[in-house]
């Protein structure tokens, strides 16, 4: 089935996903846009995942959906190509090699064994791409989780907590990553819990809290609302405001 060329690159609309008694997403909606870095951020249990897994099709909604490129994802032509994914960096067979590992998943999605190869040097893991993954650090599968995410050259990234386990100079060197794939027009949603990087990188937050949106707002506006105050960041004063605030904030 052909995707919607008019769509929007990943919606989510009146989302629900209760497990059992836990109502994990509550009636979500909203979209990331194209050419924006979208912060997911809200406490632990607060439905970041799941959203995510839901837009992969690996959790069913209860009522509302997830749409990438107009699509469900079990009913997009070519997925790889569409959307690419960091979920568990950390899932991942322990006896193969990072480049057998990359090479054996673009194999599967009809990617070029090259595309694999170049990206493992993009990721800052060229030397280490014959070693057991096994033996490697958690920053290092996590570059090699966005080696995976960017097999298919997606328009929409969709990466979980990718900045875990990234020393200072993985970091500075995410940065950059993210910002070249924010100016070739693509949409990423990123969730975090580190409020100070978020800063630096998103254009726009997604608050959720008990799977409730509670702001979906640019950076900008929440910064202006919530100055550093030097012991926190600006973000961290405006995310704590605002689980306890009374409406929903949209901008
Ligand atoms: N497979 C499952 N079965 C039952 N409950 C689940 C399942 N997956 C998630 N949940 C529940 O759904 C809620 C949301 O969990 P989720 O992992 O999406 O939160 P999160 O925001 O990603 O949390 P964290 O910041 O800790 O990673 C939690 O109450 C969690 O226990």
């Amino acid at each position: 089935m052909r995707s919607d060329p008019t769509a929007p690159d990943l919606a989510f609309t009146s989302l629900t996903k209760r497990f059992g008694a836990v109502v994990a997403l509550d009636d979500v909606t909203f979209t990331a846009p194209p050419g924006t870095v979208t912060a997911l951020v809200g406490p632990n249990g607060s439905g970041k995942t799941t959203l995510m897994r839901v837009a992969l099709g690996l959790a069913t909604p209860t009522s509302g959906q997830a749409l990438v490129a107009g699509r469900r994802y079990r009913h997009l032509d070519e997925p790889l190509t569409r959307i690419g994914a960091l979920l568990d960096a950390c899932a991942l067979n322990p006896g193969l090699t990072g480049r057998t590992h990359l090479r054996w998943l673009a194999a599967a999605g009809g990617v070029p064994a090259a595309r694999a190869d170049a990206l493992l040097e993009q990721v800052g893991l060229g030397a280490a791409a014959r070693r057991r993954v096994g033996g490697w650090s958690l920053g290092m599968k996590q570059r090699l989780g966005l080696a995976v995410a960017l097999l298919g050259d997606p328009p929409v990234l969709m990466l979980d907590e990718p900045m875990n386990g990234l020393d200072p100079e993985g970091m500075a060197w995410f940065r950059g990553l993210v910002r070249g794939l924010r100016a070739e027009g693509r949409s990423i949603l990123l969730s975090s819990h580190l409020m100070r990087e978020l800063e630096g990188i998103a254009d726009r937050v997604v608050v959720l809290n008990r799977g409730r949106i509670v702001a979906d707002t640019s950076m900008a506006s929440l910064l202006a609302d919530g100055p550093d105050t030097g012991d926190r960041p600006g973000l961290e004063n405006a995310y704590l405001r605002l689980l306890t605030a009374p409406a929903q904030v949209r901008s």
